[in-house]
């Protein structure tokens, strides 16, 4: 065999390895989560709209959910307001959301439409305030059992698909900015990313949901050990739930969520490894957490 034969045999088989994962996925919806934290660099970006880009072209149809937590929190500095966090959610004053509405819109969705439309006429961008995509009403949290206001957070009350449904169908690349409109009150409300990305997931019936965030996946002792969980059911999550803190709860929730809710896998993988969505959806490896439901499971995948 000639040389130049010799070195395309892996690349052969690694194409051949992706042939029963191509044929599993094919026609299917998976929503995919960009937080804010794992769109720190500009290659990862660029990564990442490949990945995004290929799945669709693999016969996958991706759903783009984004977040931008630090990105919001950066432009309410430079504008001298305050950040607050309670139970994992920003205290959202009215002035606040017009910033949320402003970045999460008009910056990070812009930024990532742009990648992924430099590979074609494919993305397109909208809130959930579009079309009634997301309605919600305010949502409050208790904090050591007392009732707390957070401003304009919303909880996801209702979800049309309509409008991305019409979008993939025409084989475009729906990106989502997780806001929705008030169900009964015109105001406009602030979601937690992941939040609105498990909602949409088991509203389009997806496939798959995936997270993609900071860390390799969810750790069973963080913050003492890096040891991850690579499945896990949703019992068992659900007895995790409690222990969770921070950014991996509504993660989780949302995972839960899902996987209760008709989507068949919910994964959360780590953003900051260079086509993270490939490895984990056409490779036998797999990586991060994948949560399954209840009941006879396969196997990984
Ligand atoms: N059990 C856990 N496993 C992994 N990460 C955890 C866990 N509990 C809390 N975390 C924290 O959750 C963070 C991820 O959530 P978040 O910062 O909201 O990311 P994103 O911007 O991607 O949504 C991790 O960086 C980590 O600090
Ligand atoms: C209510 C609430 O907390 N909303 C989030 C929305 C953005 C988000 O969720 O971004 P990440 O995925 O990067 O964390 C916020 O204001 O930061």
């Amino acid at each position: 065999m000639s040389t130049r034969k010799h070195t395309a045999l892996p690349k052969a088989q690694t194409l051949i390895e992706a042939l029963p994962w191509l044929t599993r996925h094919h026609g299917k919806t998976v929503v995919i989560k960009f937080g804010g934290n794992a769109m720190v660099d500009e290659e990862l970006k660029a990564a990442f709209a490949q990945d995004v880009v290929f799945l669709r072209h693999a016969g996958l149809k991706p759903v783009v959910v984004h977040g931008g937590g630090p990105q919001i929190s950066s432009q309410l500095e430079k504008l001298g307001l305050t950040s607050e966090f309670k139970a994992g959610l920003r205290v959202t004053t009215p002035e606040t959301m017009d910033v949320v509405r402003m970045v999460l819109a008009g910056q990070v969705q812009r930024e990532l439409v742009g990648l992924l439309n430099q590979h074609g006429p494919l993305a397109v961008g909208l809130t959930g305030e579009d079309a009634h995509t997301m309605s919600a009403v305010k949502r409050y949290t208790e904090i050591d059992g007392e009732r707390v206001d957070l401003g304009r957070v919303g909880e996801v009350t209702a979800i049309d698909t309509g409008a991305i449904q019409a979008l993939l169908d025409d084989g475009r690349i729906p990106v989502v900015s997780s806001i929705a409109r008030g169900a009964d009150d015109g105001q406009v409300y602030n979601i937690n990313a992941d939040t609105a990305a498990a909602a949409l997931a088991a509203a389009l019936g997806a496939e798959t949901l995936m997270v993609l965030t900071d860390v390799e996946g969810l750790y069973a002792d963080w913050p003492n050990s890096d040891d991850v969980i690579s499945q896990l059911t949703a019992s068992q999550l659900e007895k995790l739930l409690p222990e969770l803190a921070s950014g991996m709860v509504p993660k989780m929730e949302g995972c839960l969520y899902a996987v209760r809710n008709g989507v068949n896998t919910a994964r959360v993988i780590d953003g900051r490894v260079q086509h993270s969505i490939l490895l984990e959806i056409f490779t036998d490896e797999g990586i991060g957490t994948m949560v399954v439901p209840d009941g006879p499971q396969g196997g990984r995948k």
